[in-house]
């Protein structure tokens, strides 16, 4: 469980957001909203570990996680974290397959128990028996499902997605929101930063990082 309390971000005299408190529980899928500049990908990094709030604490299984050393920031990124962002993070120049290893080597999974968790990973996503096709050569849409894929192999506590269904139709927006759905219902916490109205009625919780700052209120 992750708990956000009285969480501030500014950049120089602009503040983003101030006043948020949040809790991110397993199982659920929680949607941060607001209008595009609110600070919704800010928030989503600040809970990566990639940018660091200006004031109020992060805690992960009680443990305060706000500013950790870069061992902790390691450790925590790799066990816990899932990343589901735009630029899908994918090594180009490789296959569906070879992208999904690296997430199979950081659970000490190889051979063909590997092979065959690659393999439900990627029918899960409607990418069945793709695994040597070159990265490069798909198109947006099936390169946020092999991040889906890789995100699925890695079965991480704490999934970030940040606009995980932009360039997509709406058969594998659904699609994207039922396997996110799957790995809450597995034990993990969901936090979807999104401008779709669907999307937002699908999670549990909705945050609207546009309403926090001197109100202090948000969660709805
Ligand atoms: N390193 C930075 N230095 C200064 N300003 C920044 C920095 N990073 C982000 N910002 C600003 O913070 C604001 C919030 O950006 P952010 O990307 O978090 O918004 P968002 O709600 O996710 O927007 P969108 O819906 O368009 O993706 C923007 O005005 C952005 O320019």
């Amino acid at each position: 469980m992750i708990v956000i309390e009285d969480l501030a971000k500014s950049y120089g005299e602009r503040m983003l957001w101030s006043g948020v408190n949040l809790t991110l529980k397993e199982g659920q899928l929680t949607a941060l909203v607001g209008p595009s500049g609110s600070g919704k990908s800010t928030l989503l990094n600040c809970l990566g570990l990639l940018d660091g709030p200006t004031a109020g604490l992060i805690r992960y299984e009680d443990q305060d996680i706000t500013r950790p050393k870069p061992g902790a920031a390691r450790r925590f990124r790799r066990d816990v974290l899932g990343y589901l962002f735009q630029n899908y993070a994918l090594v180009e120049n490789a296959t569906i397959a070879q992208n999904l290893d690296v997430a199979h080597t950081a659970r000490g999974r190889k051979g063909q128990v590997a092979r065959d968790e690659t393999a439900r990973a990627l029918d899960r996503v409607g990418l069945g028996g793709r695994e040597r096709d070159r990265v490069s050569r798909l198109s947006g849409g099936e390169q946020q499902r092999v991040a889906l894929a890789r995100l699925l192999v890695k079965e991480p506590r704490l999934v970030l997605a940040d606009e995980p269904t932009g360039a997509l139709d709406r058969a594998n927006t659904e699609m994207v929101v039922d396997v996110l759905r799957h790995m809450a219902e597995s034990g993990c916490a969901v936090v979807i930063a999104t401008h779709d109205d669907w999307v937002r009625d699908q999670c549990d919780q909705v945050f609207d990082v546009s309403s926090v700052g001197l109100a202090g209120a948000g969660a709805c």
